[in-house]
């Protein structure tokens, strides 16, 4: 099949290179001049496992490009999908100015031509609707479907995810758009969901948030059980054994950051606000990740006392989470400001966020460029991204190259009892 694919962020890039991985033609399109002219010479301008071959790979075989040319790239193609941001404005709703001057494009691109418009970008319930709205204002004669097709890859896995997803949900309203998407998902995986665009919509949104209230909920159990010396390694272990839980996502820490699930959940809410439905649950879970990455520093103060200010602490992590260079809503970005406040001297490590990190990070923060003098000297280590470059580190290294021997792991990923063994005081969350 012929695809334009709009936007060539992490979501656009990935699914359009997958697509052409599975013998499609796909023509990538972005309004960013320079991200274009880095992908048609074959630079990746995002951090993503796997992807820099697969891109290559598709572009030599003739099936992928890159262009900036919207209307070309809409008129060559069957299927057109939206893949630009849906960043969260100042009220928390969805900012869909991107998602509808596209719309506004296409619509001025079309022909006759029957044509399928997905939108793929994680929009509010009816956002499908009023694109097609949009693209009629400009195109009354237009021959279209608009669906929705949401997406689910995870940063860091995004080209595994793209090959094997957990389920593909297509929000279609004929039968003729519902059967195309079915045979281009088809080879992905056998289970496709069909439905409208609006539970489709609220099927992406839903997920995210049940997702987040996992963590903001584990989380909350971490804090109780810092009160009562439990440790929530083994109460979520315990909890994870029970079929209908399940093990995954009850990883205690600082709380989720990245680019979807703090402004997901706060559009939720707000859409459920729109209708007049104040929703308690959302709230809370956004009250709970709102503290959480205060916890590193509670620990901090109580270890230290008042005599914090000129201490140096070794920051190991920038990004929102391993294998990104992705810092968009990091926890980092809350907890160094809280450092520096205090008189602490801080030196940050971070194998492939430190570029993304240096602009958004305040000048006194010494961004290093090795793991080791991110270590060398400091007073206390915090472990806020859990890259395995950092857990492979033996207790004895890390005694070895420190000043004072304090390890605060914001993601309960060290070992605990080996730092206690050679003499550390190390505060996890939840596992006092
Ligand atoms: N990042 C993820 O892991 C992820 C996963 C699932 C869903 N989503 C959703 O997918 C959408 C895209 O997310 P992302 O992280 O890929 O965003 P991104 O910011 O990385 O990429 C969006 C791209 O769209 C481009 N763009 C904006 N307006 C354009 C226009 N008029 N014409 C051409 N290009 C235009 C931007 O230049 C940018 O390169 C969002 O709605 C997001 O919530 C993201
Ligand atoms: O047990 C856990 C799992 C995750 N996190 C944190 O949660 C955040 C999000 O992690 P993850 O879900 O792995 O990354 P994303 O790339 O943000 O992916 C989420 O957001 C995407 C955008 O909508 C969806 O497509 C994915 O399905 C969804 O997992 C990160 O800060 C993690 O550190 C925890 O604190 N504990």
């Amino acid at each position: 099949m012929k695809l334009a694919v709009i936007g060539t962020g992490y979501v656009g890039l990935v699914s359009g290179t997958g697509f052409s991985e599975l013998g499609n033609d796909v023509i990538c399109v972005d309004k960013i001049k320079e991200k274009i002219e880095q992908l048609n010479n074959n630079q990746i301008p995002i951090y993503e496992p796997g992807l820099e071959e697969l891109v290559r790979k598709n572009r030599e075989a003739g099936r992928l490009s890159f262009t900036t040319d919207l209307k070309a790239a809409v008129k060559a193609s069957d299927l057109v999908f939206i893949a630009v941001g849906t960043p969260e404005s100042p009220s928390g709703a969805a900012d869909l100015s991107y998602v509808y001057g596209v719309a506004e494009e296409i619509g001025e691109a079309l022909d006759h031509k029957y044509k399928v418009i997905v939108v793929k970008s994680t929009v509010p319930v009816g956002t499908s609707e009023e694109v097609e709205r949009r693209i009629l204002m400009k195109n009354p004669d237009a021959n279209i479907d608009v669906c929705s097709v949401p997406e689910f890859l995870r940063e860091g896995s995004a080209v595994h995810d793209t090959f094997h997803p957990d389920r593909i949900v297509i929000g279609a309203r004929t039968e003729k758009a519902a059967n195309l998407l079915v045979e281009l998902h088809s080879p992905l995986t056998d289970k496709i969901i069909t439905t409208d665009p609006r539970s489709s919509e609220m099927i992406k949104y839903a997920s995210n948030a049940f997702l987040a209230t996992k963590i903001s909920f584990i989380n909350e159990m971490a804090n109780i059980c810092d009160a009562y010396e439990a440790d929530i390694q083994a109460v979520a272990k315990g909890m994870g054994l029970d079929h209908r839980i399940g093990p995954k996502f009850l990883n205690a820490g600082i709380g989720y950051g990245g680019s979807c699930f703090p402004k997901d959940v706060k559009a939720l809410k707000h859409l459920a606000e729109e209708k007049n439905y104040h929703s308690k649950i959302l709230q809370a879970v956004i009250n709970v990740n709102d503290k959480q990455s205060d916890r590193m520093i509670e620990h901090f103060d109580d270890i230290f006392g008042d005599k914090v200010e000129g201490l140096t602490v070794g920051m190991l992590g920038l990004a929102f989470k391993p294998n990104t260079d992705d810092m968009r809503e990091a926890p980092s970005l809350k907890i160094i400001p809280k450092l520096l406040e205090r008189g602490v001297h801080v030196k940050a490590y971070d194998p492939i966020a430190r570029d993304n990190a240096q602009s958004l990070l305040p000048q006194e923060v010494k961004i290093v460029g090795s793991l080791t003098e991110a270590i060398q000297d400091v007073d206390a280590l915090f472990l806020v991204t859990e890259w395995e470059e950092f857990l492979s580190l033996s207790p004895a290294e890390l005694k070895a190259l420190m000043k004072q021997q304090v390890v605060i792991d914001g993601r309960n990923a060290f070992d605990r009892d080996a730092l206690k063994q050679e003499g550390f005081i190390y505060r996890g969350i939840g596992r006092k």
